[in-house]
């Protein structure tokens, strides 16, 4: 769908009473407008008709290029560049002043772009936000501004918005409160929903709910952009956000809503208090549970071991790690084990080391995972005081670690040559982002292991043989499926339907990898939105029926960037 292109009133060119062709004044404003406004603005691919029409002579250079030499222009520059950080605030400035460009560009070659416009650049994107801080783009509700919220979500510009990613910028990637900064991932994701699902540029929306930041360092930083505040917490946060679904509902009623890095509590809490109110999901509780349980479905096609025959160790179980506890729980529910069966084997590791019931005050994810003091009464331990991964990879043998902890490191040599003693091929995925906040490098794993592990993890490292396990493989198709289908909520089983599709897909050439090449992530979506909407219908929240919900059906929705 492109954007059209009108002319400006009829035509900006008229003739004065001498004949000479004049621009009328509003013609020049409109004509600035249409270069100013990332949606419209085609730089130097404005033809010379489009020139003459629009009044755009002499506000551009003479030379008339095409959407494949401005790519060419801007990938010299971006190469050109000192380091990845430099190139994702050009990537960033160039997505806005011409949408169309930024995302052919990033099309056109998605695994060299896709870790410079997302993870894990983007982790720097939102430290350093501020300091890079040139337009604005998507919406910024603060809570001095909450009386204001449905003025501000009035805006007509909003008219077509069909995507929604918001955060509070709590709990970025794995490191921690970035405050308004954080409005670095909403707009990060939803360049991969119209990277990878073709949904078209004017229909995303990215929101930070500024509610203040217990940052210091941002705080204190004289350049923050963002309201210089401790967090609002409690009984204020909560009505805060409520304000803003309201609005959201009045104003997007069929929107589809992804929650995205919220610390653990309000996490769940809002995915849990809103699901039924709106058409919206937690990526970094489901998405990521989909993405890890489908690649470890796919690592049994490798190692030969049944889902139902695995033990699973998990290390953190915050909003991401027990949102994959529970998929896995239910997955081998589906394949016959009994509740119980199935929760004994996974053992959940966190701060406090193996998570036990005995443990006070544990958070409510939490209970489901803990495991009984009585269970770990035999288990041989190297200290009196907590019992931590080593001890547990130790006493346990699993056939696979998940790491979700955003602790860097934490799968040491000691930990994982334990776990490569007892199992012929460990499956391990050190899933936290960025970089900095891998629980292993990859190689290191592959080291220890001889080359047995099967490794994934959430950043890229460029590691051969390694396969990136980020929730990019699910959240777009999640998503288009659901819009696809004029889903009324986001179900559990349209989740298991994505992870199971996507151990299902094979690695579509991917020799080394588990999973299909970040070059082929549009077809992955595609596959994936078709099966989720026709889970949508199965468990009955579709407002479309099966029959119209075709391959070609979602790839007639899926917008890919052109001038068109
Ligand atoms: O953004 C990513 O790469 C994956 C994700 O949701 C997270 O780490 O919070
Ligand atoms: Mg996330």
């Amino acid at each position: 769908m492109p954007v059209p292109i009108s002319s400006p009133a009829g035509s900006a060119c008229a003739s004065d009473t001498h004949g000479r062709p004049d621009i009328a004044p509003h013609a020049h404003a409109a004509a600035r407008a249409l270069l100013g406004d990332p949606l419209t603005n085609k730089g130097t691919a404005f033809t010379e008709a489009e020139r003459d029409v629009l009044g755009l002579h002499g506000l551009l250079p003479p030379h008339v290029g095409t959407l494949d030499s401005q790519i060419a222009r801007r990938r010299r520059a971006l190469e050109g560049m000192a380091d990845d950080f430099h190139r994702y605030a050009f990537l960033r400035e160039l997505q806005d002043s011409n949408e169309v460009l930024f995302h052919a560009l990033v099309q056109h070659d998605l695994p060299r772009m896709l870790p410079l416009v997302y993870t894990p650049t983007v982790g720097e994107g939102c430290e350093r936000f501020s300091e890079i801080w040139r337009r604005p783009r998507g919406l910024f509700l603060s809570y001095p501004n909450r009386d204001k919220i449905a003025d501000i979500l009035a805006d007509p510009a909003l008219d077509r918005v069909k995507v929604i990613v918001v955060s509070d910028g709590e709990r970025i990637l794995g490191l921690g409160d970035q405050g308004a900064g954080g409005m670095g991932i909403p707009i990060g994701k939803l360049a991969l929903y119209t990277a990878c699902a073709g949904i078209h540029p004017a229909e995303v929306l990215p929101i930070l709910l500024d509610v203040g930041t217990d940052n210091a360092a941002r705080r204190d930083d004289p350049l923050y952009v963002g309201w210089r505040n401790p967090r609002i917490r409690g009984g204020d946060y909560d009505a805060f956000v409520e304000t803003f679904v309201e609005a959201v509902v009045e104003r997007f009623p069929n929107v589809l809503l992804q929650w995205e890095d919220f610390a653990g509590k309000n996490a769940y809490d809002l995915l849990e208090r809103y699901r039924g109110t709106l058409l919206s999901f937690n990526d970094d509780i489901q998405g990521t549970a989909a993405t890890a349980t489908g690649t470890l479905l796919a690592a049994i096609r490798h190692t030969g071991v049944p889902l139902t025959e695995q033990r699973v160790v998990l290390f953190g179980a915050g909003a991401a790690g027990s949102g994959v506890a529970e998929m896995l729980v239910r997955a081998m529910m589906d394949e016959g084990l009994s509740e119980q069966a199935a929760r004994a084997r996974l053992w959940a590791v966190d701060r406090d080391g193996l998570i036990l019931s005995d443990i006070p005050r544990l958070p409510d994810q939490q209970v489901k995972l803990a495991r009984d003091a009585a269970e770990v009464a035999g288990w041989t331990l190297s200290g009196s005081h907590q019992i931590g991964l080593l001890d547990t990879v130790v006493n346990v043998r699993p056939t696979v670690l998940i790491g979700a902890s955003g602790q860097m490191g934490a799968f040491g040599e000691a930990v994982v040559r334990a776990m490569a003693a007892g199992c012929e091929r460990p499956v391990i995925f050190p899933l936290s982002n960025p970089i900095s906040r891998a629980e292993a490098h990859p190689a290191d794993l592959l080291a220890w292991t001889d080359g047995r592990a099967l490794v994934g993890t959430g950043s890229p490292f460029g590691v051969e043989g390694v396969t990136q396990v980020n929730n990019v493989y699910i959240f777009p198709g999640v998503g288009l499926g659901a819009i696809a289908a004029g889903a009324l909520a986001v179900t559990d089983g349209m989740f298991m339907a994505a992870a199971r599709a996507l151990g299902d897909l094979g690695s579509m050439g991917n020799a080394a990898g588990l999973l299909p090449p970040i070059d082929r992530l549009r077809d992955v979506a595609q596959h994936i939105a078709l099966v989720v909407a026709h889970q949508a219908v199965e468990d009955g929240v579709a407002t479309l029926v099966r029959s119209v919900l075709t391959p070609e059906h979602i790839a007639g929705l899926m917008w890919s960037a052109s001038y068109g």
